[in-house]
C-alpha cells in the first residue's frame, strides 16, 4: 500500500492562520483620502449628492462614481461547502471569503462574501436579485443541486450583471481545458472517450454538459451518484440528472468503470478505489476534482496505474484542475467590457485559452521556479492558478467572446492596450512569491534556524517543514523538542536538532574557528567559548560544515550584532560588497530599497555595486530595474557636501555600462513620482524607479523601517546579499511567516 503523505499544515495552523490578527480573511480599505475635514466633506454630505444625482439621472454613471464596476459578489447558502456537504450558510463563510481574496489576488477584482441563511429557492433567487444596484457581477458559491440550477437560471434571466454560478460553468472550463488537453496527450479524440462522472450534482452535470457541447457523445458518458449508476429508467432522480441517464447495464461504479477512459470525480473524499483505477482502459484519464479530499489520492491512483494522467482540485499535487484557474479572469474580462452575463461563448473561450496556454512553453521563471523544464506533458496538461500568463491571456479571451457575442455594453476599442493593463494590473513579485514557494518545494533544501528555542521561530520552522519547503535544521539546547511539542507537533523527535553542549561537531567547528580567527588575536579556548555559546557562530558553523543549504537568524538580537557574530565564521563572496535589500510589494508595484543593513557610509565604488547586484535580484524577482541613486538634492539642486559618493557611484556605472537604466542624484519624489520626474527630461529613466539606491545607512535603514512601521505594503526582507554562504538575517519584529518567506527566498537562491 502506497503511503499517502500528511498535509501541509495542521489543523492548529489553519485555525491560527484564520484567526491571527484581524479575523477571517478580508477587510475594506478605502481608496479616496479621508483624513481632513474636506475629504470627508467630498466623500460624505454634502460632496457624495452630486454622484447621487448624476446616478438618478444616468444609471450608467455608477460605473464611473461607485466601486460597482469592479465589486463582485460571492454568495452561498452553504448547502454544499466544497466536499463537505451542507453545514449551513455561516460555516460557509471561511470558503466564501476565500474566494473574495482569490479574486483579488489573481485578478484585482474587489469582492465581499455574502451568506444567506436560507435553502428556500425564492428567498435566495429575491434577495440577490435585489443585490443588482450594488454589485458589477454575481458569482453563486456552493449552492447544491438542484436549487442551484433554477436559482442561477432565474437570476440570469431577471437580472442585468452577469450572474455565475462558479461550481458549475467555473468548474466545467477548467475541466473540459484538461480534459483536451489528457485527451491530445494520450492521442484520443473527444468523440471517442467513454467518460464515466462520479457525482451528479451542480458541478458534475455542468461539466458533463459542457463536454457533450464539445463533442463527447452521450451514449459514452455514465454519470452516478451514491447510489451508483443514473441509467434510463431510474425512478430517483431528478430532470437535471435524467437528462443524462445512459442505456447502460452497468449498475454501480465499478462496474461502469470497467474500459472507461475518463472518470471526472465531482463527487465526495475516497469515492475511487484503486481496483477500479486498475479496470480502466489503457492511459486512464483520472480528475478527482472533490474539494478538500480527493476521490483518490494521486499516489493510490498511481500505483494503480502507472500509465495514468492524474489531477487533482488541489494545489499540492500536479494538474489542479480548480475553478481558482477561471473565475477570477472570466469576471476580470466580464467586468471589463461591461458584460451584461456570461454566456457559452465567453466560457468556450475561457476554456480554449486555458488549454492552449498549458501548451504554450513555459515561461523562464515558472519552469525555474518548478525546477525542472515544466512543459506540456501528462504532469502538466492545466497551468497553475499562479502562472502570470493567465490574467492577460484568458481575461483577454473572455473580453473579446463577450464582445463578439453582442453582451459587451462597453467594448475594448484597443485590444493590445488592454492586454498591457491587464499586465501592470498585477504585481509581478507576487506571481514570484508564489513561484519560490513552488520552486522550493520542488527542489527542498535544508534551512538553518539558527534560534530554535524561540516560539515565533519554531512556528517558522513547522510551516517550512509541513509546507514541503525543505528540512528546517534547528538549533536549541534540550527543550527544543518539548517546545515543539507544546505547539502541537505530533512527531518533535522527527526535528533535526543541533545542541552546541553535546553535538559531536563542536571540536571539528573549533578547529574551523580557531583557524579562521587565530591571526585575528583569538585564542582557542575564546573560540571554543564561542560555539559552545553564540547560536549564531554555531548555526554558521553548521552552514560552513555542511549541516545546511542556507541559515536564518535575526529575532533575538540587534542586526548589525548578528552579522558581526556571522562574520566571524562566513566571509563576503569574493569580490562582493555584501548589504542588505528591503523589498517593498503592493499590489501592483515592488520597489527594492538598498543597502538598508550593512554599509553606512558607502563609497562611490560600493554604490555602483550595490546598485548592480539590486538590479540583479530585482530580475530575478520579475522586474525589470530602473535604478535611481536618491538624495536630497535633485541633479545638484540644492548642492551640498555629501554628494560626491552617489556622483562617483552613477560615473562608475556609466564606465561599467551594467545592461539596466539608471539615474542620480535624486529625491525620491522624483524618482517615484512620473509628473516630478518629468521635469527632468534629459533623466535616463524611462519609468519612475524601482531601485532605490540609498546614500548612506542612516536615511536606508531608517526609511525601511518607517516603510515597514507605517507602510500599508508588505515588507519582505532584509535579504542579506553578498557573503559566500547563503545566510539571512530577519528583522527582530519578524513573524513566523516573514520567516519562512526569507527561507524560502534563501534557500531557492533569490537572496544572494
Ligand atoms: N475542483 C473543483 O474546481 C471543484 C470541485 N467540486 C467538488 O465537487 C463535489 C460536488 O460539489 P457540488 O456539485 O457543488 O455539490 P452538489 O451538492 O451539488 O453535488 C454533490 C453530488 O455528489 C454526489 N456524491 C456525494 N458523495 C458521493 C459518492 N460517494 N459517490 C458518488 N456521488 C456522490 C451527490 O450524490 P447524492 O445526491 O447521491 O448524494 C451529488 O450528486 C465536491 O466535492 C466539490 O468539492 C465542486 C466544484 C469545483
Ligand atoms: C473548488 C470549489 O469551488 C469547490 O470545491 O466547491
Ligand atoms: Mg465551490
Amino acid at each position: 500500500m502506497t503511503d499517502v503523505p500528511a498535509d501541509q499544515f495542521t489543523e492548529r495552523e489553519a485555525l491560527r492562520f484564520h484567526a491571527e490578527g484581524r479575523p477571517g480573511k478580508i477587510e475594506i480599505v478605502a481608496s479616496k483620502p479621508l483624513t481632513t475635514q474636506r475629504d470627508l466633506a467630498l466623500a460624505y454630505s454634502p460632496g457624495v449628492a452630486w454622484p447621487v444625482k448624476a446616478i438618478a439621472e444616468d444609471p450608467s454613471t455608477a460605473y464611473d462614481y461607485t466601486a460597482k464596476g469592479n465589486l463582485v459578489a460571492v454568495i452561498s447558502n452553504g448547502t454544499a461547502i466544497l466536499g463537505l456537504g451542507n453545514l449551513g450558510a455561516l460555516a460557509s463563510k471561511p470558503v466564501m471569503e476565500g474566494k473574495a481574496v482569490l479574486f483579488k489576488r489573481f485578478a484585482d477584482v474587489d469582492s465581499i462574501d455574502i451568506e444567506l441563511k436560507t435553502e428556500d429557492v425564492d428567498r435566495i433567487i429575491d434577495a440577490v436579485e435585489l443585490m443588482e444596484p450594488s454589485f458589477g457581477g454575481i458569482n453563486l458559491e456552493d449552492i447544491k443541486a438542484p436549487e442551484c440550477f433554477i436559482i442561477e437560471q432565474t437570476l440570469r434571466e431577471r437580472m442585468n450583471i452577469p450572474v455565475f454560478h462558479d461550481d458549475q460553468h467555473g468548474t466545467a472550463i477548467i475541466t473540459a481545458a484538461g480534459l483536451i488537453n489528457a485527451c491530445l496527450l494520450t492521442g484520443r479524440r473527444l468523440s471517442d472517450i467513454k467518460v464515466v462522472v462520479n457525482g451528479a450534482g451542480a458541478a458534475a452535470i455542468a461539466c458533463t454538459e459542457l463536454v457533450k457541447a464539445m463533442g463527447v457523445r452521450h451514449d459514452n458518458v455514465i454519470m452516478c451518484d451514491r447510489t451508483g449508476v443514473i441509467y434510463q429508467g431510474r425512478d430517483d432522480v431528478n430532470q437535471w440528472q435524467s437528462a443524462h441517464a445512459a442505456a447502460t447495464e452497468a449498475r454501480t461504479l465499478t462496474e461502469a468503470l470497467h474500459g472507461a477512459d475518463v472518470f471526472l470525480g465531482l463527487s465526495a473524499a475516497g469515492a475511487l478505489k484503486p481496483e477500479m483505477v486498475k479496470d480502466m482502459a489503457p492511459a486512464p484519464i483520472i480528475f478527482a476534482m472533490a474539494n478538500p479530499e480527493p476521490e483518490i489520492r494521486p499516489e493510490l491512483a498511481k500505483a494503480a496505474r502507472p500509465d495514468a494522467i492524474i489531477a487533482t482540485g488541489r494545489s499540492d499535487y500536479p494538474n489542479q484542475v480548480n475553478n481558482v484557474i477561471g473565475f477570477p479572469f472570466i469576471f476580470r474580462g466580464a467586468l471589463d467590457v461591461r458584460a451584461t452575463g456570461i454566456n457559452d461563448a465567453m466560457k468556450i473561450a475561457a476554456a480554449n485559452a486555458i488549454a492552449e496556454l498549458a501548451r504554450d512553453r513555459v515561461p523562464d521563471e515558472v519552469a525555474a521556479a518548478y525546477g525542472v523544464q515544466h512543459s506540456f506533458g501528462p504532469e502538466y496538461i492545466i497551468p497553475a492558478p499562479f502562472d502570470p500568463r493567465l490574467m492577460e491571456v484568458v481575461s483577454a479571451a473572455v473580453a473579446k467572446a463577450a464582445m463578439d457575442s453582442g453582451v459587451a455594453t462597453r467594448p475594448i476599442l484597443d485590444m493590445a492596450a488592454y492586454r498591457t493593463s491587464l499586465r501592470a494590473r498585477l504585481n509581478p513579485t507576487t506571481a514570484v512569491l508564489s513561484l519560490a514557494y513552488e520552486g522550493a518545494r520542488a527542489r527542498p533544501k535544508r534551512v538553518i534556524f539558527a534560534e530554535g528555542e524561540e516560539e515565533v521561530v519554531l512556528r517558522a520552522a513547522i510551516a517550512f517543514r509541513d509546507g514541503g519547503y525543505g528540512t528546517p535544521v534547528l538549533v536549541g539546547r534540550d527543550d527544543v523538542h518539548d517546545r515543539l511539542k507544546a505547539l502541537g507537533v505530533a512527531d518533535p523527535e522527527s526535528f533535526e536538532v543541533h545542541n552546541s553542549r553535546i553535538s559531536p561537531l563542536v571540536p571539528a567547528m573549533v578547529d574551523f574557528l580557531y583557524a579562521r580567527l587565530q591571526r585575528r588575536g583569538f585564542l582557542r579556548r575564546e573560540c571554543e567559548r564561542m560555539v559552545n555559546q553564540d547560536r549564531n557562530i554555531f548555526g554558521a558553523l553548521l552552514l560552513q560544515l555542511g549541516e545546511g543549504d542556507a541559515m536564518i537568524t535575526g529575532v533575538t538580537r540587534a542586526y548589525a550584532q548578528s552579522m558581526r557574530e556571522i562574520k566571524r565564521v562566513i566571509d563576503p563572496a569574493p569580490g562582493r560588497t555584501p548589504f542588505g535589500i528591503h523589498v517593498l510589494v503592493g499590489q501592483t508595484h515592488t520597489v527594492f530599497i538598498a543597502d538598508t543593513t550593512v554599509n553606512e557610509r558607502p563609497t562611490g565604488e560600493e554604490l555602483a555595486d550595490i546598485a548592480e547586484a539590486t538590479a540583479q535580484v530585482a530580475r530575478r524577482m520579475g522586474h525589470e530595474p530602473r535604478v535611481a541613486f536618491l538624495s536630497y538634492s535633485t541633479f545638484g539642486n540644492p548642492e551640498g557636501k555629501w554628494l560626491d559618493n552617489i556622483r562617483e557611484a552613477v560615473s562608475a556605472l556609466d564606465k561599467r555600462q551594467p545592461g539596466f537604466e539608471y539615474e542620480g542624484e535624486m529625491a525620491p519624489d522624483v524618482a517615484l513620482n512620473a509628473k516630478q520626474l518629468a521635469n527632468y527630461p534629459f533623466a535616463r529613466l524611462s519609468e519612475p524607479a524601482n531601485v532605490l539606491i540609498m546614500p548612506g545607512l542612516q536615511s536606508a535603514n531608517i526609511s525601511a523601517k518607517l516603510l515597514r512601521e507605517l507602510g500599508g505594503d508588505q515588507m519582505i526582507g532584509p535579504m542579506l546579499i553578498g557573503m559566500e554562504k547563503n545566510v539571512q538575517i530577519a528583522p527582530m519584529t519578524a513573524t513566523a511567516s516573514d520567516l519562512v518567506t526569507l527561507a524560502v527566498l534563501a534557500a531557492g537562491g533569490m537572496a544572494r
